[in-house]
C-alpha cells in the first residue's frame, strides 16, 4: 500500500537516559534507542555498504561502546562514542522504529470471503496489461494479498503464453512435478490430479517442508466431455469460523503436527506441520496445510489425541466442503488462475473428456518479492 504523504517527523529533544539515547517528536512521541541498537545501525561507510545494502561489520567486531555526546537538529541525531566513532541517524529512520506501528508494518490484511460472492471482487486482468503495465501488475498483487485469488484473461492456451504470468508472478518453482506443468487424466503421475476423478478442496505440498506458494492453472484443453469445474474455498474464512465455533479443534489444529506424504516410483516425500498455523506474536493466520488425501499414518500418543484428530480434521472439513463457502466455476483456454496455495483451497469436480490443464508454482517469498518490490507490503 503507497505511503500516505506524511509529514516528516521532527525531533524536540534527545537525551543520554542510562544505557539509551530517549529521543522526544514533535508530535509527542518518545523513543528510547538502547546505546547497542544506535552503534549497530550507524550507517556510514565503515558499517554498511551503501552499495549491497549490507551491514560491513560482524557482529562480534561491533565496538561495546557508549555515547559520550549527543548533537541533534529537527532532521538529525548525531553521536560521538567514547572510541571516538561518530554516528548520524535521520529523524525519519529513527521514527521508523516506533515498536508500536513497526511490528504492524508487516502484518498482511487478507480479506476473507466466502462462496461465489468473492467472484465480483478478485482482480481479472488482461495478461498483456499485467505483463507491461505496473498499476496492473499492482492490481493483480493486492487482489492476491486481499483474496488469495487472481484471474488473467485473454491468454493465448499455450504453455509458453502460460509461463509468461508464471514467471511475472515471481517465477516458476520447480519441484518434483518438474517446473512447468501440464497435466490430464493419463496417471502420468501417482496421484489423484492425473486422474478425472473429483478432488475435494485442498492446499498442495503438505508433504514438502514448504509448500508452493502460488498455484497457477490454465485450461489448456478440455473436449468431448463434461465436468472439470474449478472449486475454492478461503482456508483462512474456514480456519476463522472453526477457531469462533470450536476453539478446541482450532487449537487442536494449530498445535499438532500432522504428517502427510507423497509416494511414487523414486519419491517418497514427508513432513508433518499442522493444518493450521497462526503467527504466535499476532496471532493472524499464515498457513493452511489441509489435503485429506495425502496423511500419512500416523501413531498417536492416546486415546484422546487420536480422537481429537478426527473430531477436528472433520470439523474443519465441514467448512472447506460446505457449498456456501465455495466457489466454483470452469476454467476455459484463455482464462489463467493463481491462487496462494498458503490460504486457498483447491479441488474440482469429476470430468470427461480430454481435459488438459497446464501451469505452475510460484514460490511464496518470490511472490511476496514483487508485491514488496511495487510496494504493496513491507
Ligand atoms: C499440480 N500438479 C498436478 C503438478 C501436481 C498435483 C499434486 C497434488 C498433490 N496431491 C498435492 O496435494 O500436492
Ligand atoms: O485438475 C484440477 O482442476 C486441479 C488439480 C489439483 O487439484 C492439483 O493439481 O492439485
Amino acid at each position: 500500500m503507497d505511503k500516505l504523504a506524511e509529514t516528516p517527523p521532527v525531533i524536540s529533544s534527545a537525551e543520554l537516559v542510562d544505557q539509551a539515547v530517549a529521543v522526544v517528536f514533535e508530535d509527542g512521541r518518545s523513543l528510547s534507542f538502547e546505546d547497542c541498537w544506535l552503534r549497530d545501525q550507524c550507517r556510514c561507510t565503515t558499517c554498511y555498504n551503501h552499495t549491497t545494502f549490507q551491514r560491513a561489520t560482524h557482529i562480534l567486531d561491533i565496538p561495546d561502546s557508549k555515547v559520550a555526546k549527543i548533537v541533534f537538529d529537527p532532521s538529525q541525531l548525531c553521536l560521538t562514542w567514547n572510541d571516538g566513532h561518530e554516528s548520524s541517524y535521520a529523524a525519519e529512520f529513527l521514527s521508523e522504529f516506533d515498536y508500536s506501528t513497526w511490528k504492524e508494518k508487516s502484518r498482511l490484511r487478507p480479506v476473507l470471503w466466502r462462496g461465489a460472492d468473492v467472484a465480483g471482487r478478485v482482480a481479472r486482468v488482461p495478461v498483456d496489461e499485467f505483463l507491461n503495465s505496473v498499476d496492473a501488475q499492482k492490481r493483480v498483487f493486492q487482489s492476491l494479498l486481499d483474496y488469495g485469488v487472481v484471474l488473467f484473461e485473454g491468454v493465448e492456451p499455450t504453455l509458453d503464453a502460460t509461463e509468461a504470468i508464471c514467471n511475472g508472478l515471481g517465477g516458476v518453482q520447480h519441484t518434483l512435478f518438474g517446473g512447468m506443468w501440464r497435466f490430464s487424466s493419463g496417471q502420468q503421475r501417482a496421484d489423484t490430479a492425473y486422474t478425472s476423478l473429483p478432488l475435494a478442496a485442498h492446499t498442495d505440498n503438505t508433504y514438502c517442508t514448504e509448500a508452493a506458494g502460488l498455484q497457477i492453472f490454465h485450461c489448456l484443453q478440455h473436449s468431448g466431455g463434461t465436468g472439470g469445474e474449478t472449486v475454492l474455498s478461503d482456508g483462512f474464512f474456514a480456519a476463522s469460523q472453526l477457531k469462533a465455533d470450536h476453539p478446541e479443534d482450532f487449537t487442536f489444529l494449530s498445535s499438532f503436527h500432522l504428517q502427510a506424504e507423497y509416494v511414487e516410483p523414486g519419491h517418497h516425500h514427508a513432513y508433518s506441520a499442522p493444518v493450521i498455523s497462526v503467527d504466535e506474536r499476532t496471532g493472524d493466520l499464515k498457513q493452511i496445510r489441509y489435503n485429506v488425501y495425502d496423511r500419512s499414518t500416523m501413531a498417536f500418543s492416546s486415546a484422546e489425541e487420536c480422537r481429537s484428530y478426527y473430531r477436528s480434521l472433520r470439523s474443519f472439513a465441514r467448512y472447506c466442503e460446505d457449498p456456501k463457502n465455495q466457489w466454483i466455476f470452469k476454467l476455459t483456454p484463455g482464462l489463467v488462475l493463481a491462487f496462494d496455495n498458503f490460504r486457498v483451497l483447491h479441488g474440482r469436480t469429476a470430468f470427461t473428456g480430454e481435459r488438459v490443464l497446464g501451469g505452475s508454482y510460484v514460490a511464496r517469498s518470490d511472490w511476496l518479492d514483487r508485491a514488496r518490490t511495487l510496494k504493496l507490503i513491507e
